[in-house]
């Protein structure tokens, strides 16, 4: 017997990480090829964001996928979040060149505290949230914080991104094939002082760091390659990335929502005081997945360089969030 559609919400629909995301969702790479799903796509209330909505609900449809069981376009989260269990809150302003993302938190922090609302008021009470949309770590602790009868674990911030380009650099660097790298851990925000840890990090059994050998790579190029890679790409791009973000946004939620049968993967999480970071601080932690739950991989050594960075990116969110204390 076929399984009953479940309903996915996707804000900022018309964009371009919209673009490259609802496609894949509807084909079933996110939540499985036997999982139907009704999207319910929200734009900003304007004619041509509307408009170019009404384009890509044209070309969803022309693609006659089995799986997708219905199409909603919304301009009002109070209806595009009705009973959703999943939202992937992608809607905000990007940045352009010479920004940093948490300039943004000025243009985009007050979407997320009438999002968050509107989930607390009519999504489905285990609905998971991604947020996409930048700063990502303080947009999700602001849509959390905003929604207080949801469970506070089901907010996500994407460090997923982060996470794929970690392990892209790693195995060009060692050359061997990404799937062969496995336990790596991005720490902290979705900016230039996330810790991707490669620490743990194994390529066919055997130990990356050891195999890399090179703390002076690690420090002056794979750190910094890593946490400006988005910068980089709008240097080149002159527009932020899209595909990429598009496809961890399916890689996060395929594996929350699916298991990722013992492996871990980075997630932006509230934290419940995990490696002495703060209570509902949301950061990025190295979990595993199974049954729809992610659980933090505990008891990892932290050496005197890996606590400094991850003390760097937590007070960069502690800042974040002071900055916004104001609308919640
Ligand atoms: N966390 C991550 O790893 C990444 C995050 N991003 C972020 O994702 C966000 C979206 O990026 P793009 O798709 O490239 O931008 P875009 O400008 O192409 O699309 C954003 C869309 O969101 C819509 N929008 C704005 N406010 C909205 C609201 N309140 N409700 C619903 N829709 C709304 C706009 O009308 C626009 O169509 C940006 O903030 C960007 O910085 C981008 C790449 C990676
Ligand atoms: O860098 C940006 O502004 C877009 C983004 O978050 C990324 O590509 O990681």
């Amino acid at each position: 017997m076929s399984k009953k559609p479940v309903r996915v919400a996707v804000t900022g629909a018309a964009g371009q990480i919209g673009y490259a995301l609802l496609f894949r969702i509807a084909s079933g790479e996110m939540l499985g090829k036997d999982q139907p799903v009704i999207l319910q796509l929200l734009e900003i209330p304007d004619e041509k964001a509307q408009n170019a909505l009404k384009g890509v609900i044209m070309e969803l449809e022309d693609c006659a996928f089995p799986l997708l069981a219905g199409i909603e376009a919304h301009s009002d989260p109070m209806t595009a979040f009705k009973d959703t269990d999943y939202a992937l809150l992608v809607g905000a302003r990007p940045r352009g060149p010479g920004m940093e993302r948490a300039d943004l938190l000025a243009a985009n922090a007050q979407i997320f505290t009438a999002q968050g609302k509107a989930l607390n008021a009519v999504a489905s009470r285990n609905v998971k949230v991604l947020v996409v949309g930048n700063p990502a770590n303080t947009n999700a602790y602001i849509a959390m914080k905003s929604a207080p009868d949801l469970k506070p674990g089901n907010f996500t911030a994407m460090l997923r991104l982060d996470h794929n380009r970690a392990a892209s650099q790693i195995a060009a660097k060692i050359g061997c094939a990404v799937g062969d790298i496995q336990k790596l851990a991005v720490w902290g925000n979705h900016s230039p002082t996330m810790y991707a840890d490669y620490r743990f990090a194994t390529v066919n059994g055997k130990s990356v760091k050891d195999t890399i050998n090179d703390q002076v790579w690690n420090k002056d190029v794979f750190l910094p390659t890593v946490g400006k890679r988005g910068a980089a790409i709008i240097a080149a791009r002159g527009l932020s990335s899209a595909a990429s973000a598009a496809n961890a946004a399916i890689d996060h939620m395929r594996d929350w929502a699916l298991g990722t049968n013992g492996q871990w993967v980075t997630m932006g999480i509230p934290s419940q005081g995990w490696y002495g970071i703060p209570k509902d601080v949301m950061f990025g932690f190295p979990v595993t997945c199974e049954n729809g739950e992610y659980k933090v991989v505990e008891g990892l050594e932290i050496d005197a360089f890996s606590q400094e960075c991850i003390d760097k990116t937590l007070a960069e969110l502690e800042g974040e969030k002071d900055g916004v204390k104001h609308l919640l």
